[in-house]
């Protein structure tokens, strides 16, 4: 039977999505990659075709890490500062695929840096979102000592998100580094309390705590698989959702 509208109607109204900026380096591991950010704008620019509400929040990891830059010897809040650069740069270049596919896009940035981008503001951002502007969230939140995944799960709980979803290149939260050991088994739901209490290394322990502090929930899934937020959208089940509450087994 064809699809009507009525049968496209998203899950959620609003969302968080955490895009991790190691993947927009593509195959070359370092700087970005515009095939990865014209693929990424495809996908975006469906949920935006189903009337979904769309924050982003960039990663840096393709350009810089404040822990890498200390272990090379930089002084680590100098590193940070850099790291959060880095996820300005990712977002203009973003910003500017997005907007080449003809998606009308903000960029706000936790940094002040007049003339370049928006200062971000909590409430503009949530009237841009209702505008049906994609919003991208970029210097993570400004400060150091934290990571993007923090960043994500800060703006998703400010903005009053439906879901942060982290997407990544694996396929969801395992019970060890699924690159690390191939035989690691995936989780397809799992508490707050589960990720801490086993130390799950997919995202922070700090953006873990966030979400569970105000119920905010959070599912990690593969952006690599062609079509997976769109499934998402529309109900079908991807990765590993991680909620508050008991789960009983199936
Ligand atoms: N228990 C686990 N389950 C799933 N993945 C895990 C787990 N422990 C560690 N990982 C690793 O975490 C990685 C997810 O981090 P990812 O690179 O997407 O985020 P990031 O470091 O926040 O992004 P960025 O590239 O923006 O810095 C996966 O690629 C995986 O190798
Ligand atoms: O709030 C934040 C967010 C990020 N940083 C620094 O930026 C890099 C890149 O972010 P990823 O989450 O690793 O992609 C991060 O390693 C930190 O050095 C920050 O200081 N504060």
């Amino acid at each position: 039977m064809p699809s009507t509208s009525k049968d496209r109607s998203p899950r959620y109204k609003r969302i968080l999505l955490k895009l991790s900026g190691e993947a927009l380096a593509g195959e070359e591991g370092f700087g970005i990659d515009p095939a990865v950010l014209d693929s990424m704008s495809l996908e975006i620019g469906q949920l935006v075709g189903i009337g979904v509400q769309v924050g982003l929040v960039i990663g840096g990891g393709n350009l810089f890490r404040g822990a890498a830059l200390q272990a090379a010897g930089l002084d680590r809040v100098a590193g940070d500062h850099m790291g959060m650069l880095a996820t300005v740069m990712n977002g203009l270049a973003l910003r500017d695929a997005l907007e080449r596919s003809n998606i009308r896009t903000r960029l706000m940035s936790a940094i002040p840096m007049s003339g370049v981008v928006e200062h971000y503001d909590h409430r503009h951002a949530i009237r841009y979102l209702k505008n049906g502007e994609v919003v991208i969230f970029c210097a993570g939140t400004g400060n150091p000592f934290f990571t993007t995944d923090s960043a994500a799960c800060l703006r998703g709980i400010e903005i009053n998100a439906d879901v942060v979803l982290k997407a990544t290149k694996v396929d969801g939260v395992y019970d060890s580094d699924p690159v690390k050991n191939p035989a690691a088994i995936k989780y397809d739901r799992l508490t707050y309390d589960d990720v801490l209490a086993s130390k799950l290394g997919v995202m922070d322990l700090t953006a873990i705590c966030l979400c569970q502090d105000h119920n905010m929930p959070l599912r990690v899934f593969n952006m690599n698989k062609k079509g997976a937020l769109l499934k998402l959208m529309l109900g079908g089940s991807e990765g590993t959702l991680v909620e508050a509450g008991r789960i009983e087994p199936d």
